[in-house]
C-alpha cells in the first residue's frame, strides 16, 4: 500500500474547555505545498502543534510517512521539519554555527554535516552570510536560516507556520519563491490567514474555521468558488437603480454612494466579462460618466462566511 506523506484521521483537541479543533481529516501524498488557511483562533497553530509532536492531541491520529506520531513520535519527527511562528534562531550564534547546531540535533553523522550544510546554505541563499551573527541579519534573511534548519535533515514533509509573517513587502516575495523552491522535492504545510498567500504559493488548499475543515481542494477549486459575483462600478451620472436591475443577468443593484454602484450578477447565467461588456456598452450609450469599474473581490471574512454556511 502507498505511504501517504501526512495522514491525520479525526483529529480533535480542547485545551481544558471547548474543543480548539474538531474532527479534522487531511492526507497530503505528494510534494508541494499545501495551505492551511484560517483565521486568528481558527485551530491553525492546534493542528500544527499537534501535527508535529509538539503537542498531544486530545483525540485522533497523526501518521508521518505512515508512522504513528503519538506510538513514535521520535520516528515520525525525523520526516519533519518545523518552522514554527516565531523561527527557533540563536540571535548570539553565527548562520553556521546555528546550523551545525541543528545538524547535530537532528542526528546527522559527523561526517555528513559540512555536506548538510553547503547543500541548504546555497537552496536558501545563506551562503554569504555563513560568518554573520543572526541577531545582525534582516527578518527575511533570518527567516531563510529558520527554513535551512527546517530541511537540514531533507526531511519528507515540512510544516511552516505563518512563515511571511511581519516580513516587508520584497521579503515576503523571495521567502514565497523560497518556499516555492523547497516544495519542489518535498510536502510542504503552511499556514496563513492572507488569502493571496494561498493563491500564489499552494497547489491545495484546507480552510479551517472555528477547529473544522469547511473546505478541501485544489486551488483552482477555490478560485473559482470564490470567483466574484458582483462588480463594483462608479459613475459621475448613474442611473436609476431600476434601469440596471432590469439589465440581463443583474440580480442586484446596491448603491454604496450616491456615484458607487455594486451590481450583483447571476454566476449560473452570465459570467464576469459578459456583464462587464453590457454595463460599458450601457454606459457609453447613455452617458452614466463612467469613471471606475472592476470586479468586487470578496474579502475572506466574506468567504469564510460563506463557507460556514455552506457546511452547516
Ligand atoms: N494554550 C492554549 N490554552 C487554551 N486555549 C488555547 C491555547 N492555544 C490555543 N487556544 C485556543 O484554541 C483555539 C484555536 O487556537 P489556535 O492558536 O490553534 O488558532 P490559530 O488559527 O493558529 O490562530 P493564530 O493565528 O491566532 O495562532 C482558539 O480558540 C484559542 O483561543
Amino acid at each position: 500500500m502507498e505511504k501517504n506523506i501526512v495522514k491525520i484521521e479525526n483529529l480533535s483537541h480542547r485545551y481544558g474547555g471547548p474543543w480548539a479543533i474538531r474532527n479534522i481529516n487531511l492526507v497530503v501524498n505528494r510534494v508541494g505545498v499545501v495551505g492551511l488557511l484560517g483565521a486568528n483562533g481558527a485551530g491553525k497553530s492546534t493542528t500544527m502543534n499537534i501535527l508535529c509532536g509538539a503537542l498531544r492531541q486530545t483525540e485522533g491520529n497523526v501518521f508521518i510517512d505512515g508512522i504513528d506520531m503519538a506510538k513514535h513520535p521520535v520516528e515520525a519527527k525525523k520526516r519533519i521539519g518545523f518552522l514554527p511562528q516565531v523561527a527557533p534562531l540563536h540571535l548570539d550564534l553565527t548562520v553556521d554555527e546555528y546550523l551545525i547546531y541543528c545538524a547535530q540535533l537532528r542526528d546527522i553523522h559527523p561526517k555528513k554535516v559540512q555536506g548538510a550544510l553547503a547543500d541548504v546554505k546555497e537552496r536558501c541563499g545563506i551562503g554569504h552570510f555563513s560568518k554573520r551573527l543572526i541577531g545582525n541579519l534582516s527578518g527575511g534573511y533570518r527567516q531563510r536560516v529558520g527554513i535551512a534548519q527546517a530541511i537540514i535533515h531533507q526531511p519528507k514533509l515540512v510544516v511552516m507556520d505563518e512563515p511571511t509573517n511581519g516580513l516587508d513587502p520584497n521579503q515576503i516575495l523571495e521567502v514565497r519563491a523560497l518556499i516555492k523552491d523547497i516544495a519542489q522535492e518535498r510536502a510542504v504545510i503552511v499556514s496563513t490567514h492572507i488569502l493571496s498567500e494561498v493563491q500564489v504559493l499552494c497547489r491545495e488548499i484546507k480552510m479551517v474555521d472555528a477547529g473544522k475543515i469547511v473546505f478541501s481542494d485544489t486551488i483552482e477549486a477555490f478560485n473559482n468558488y470564490i470567483a466574484p459575483h458582483s462588480v463594483l462600478m462608479r459613475l459621475d451620472a448613474p442611473p436609476p437603480e431600476e434601469k440596471l436591475l432590469a439589465m440581463p443577468g443583474v440580480s442586484r443593484v446596491e448603491f454604496l454612494t450616491g456615484q458607487r454602484v455594486r451590481v450583483y450578477f447571476n454566476a449560473e447565467q452570465y459570467n464576469a466579462n459578459i456583464l462587464t461588456d453590457h454595463l460599458i456598452q450601457a454606459s457609453v450609450r447613455e452617458n452614466w460618466q463612467l469613471r471606475e469599474f472592476g470586479p468586487d473581490k470578496l474579502a475572506l471574512d466574506e468567504i469564510f462566511a460563506h463557507l460556514s454556511n455552506y457546511k452547516k
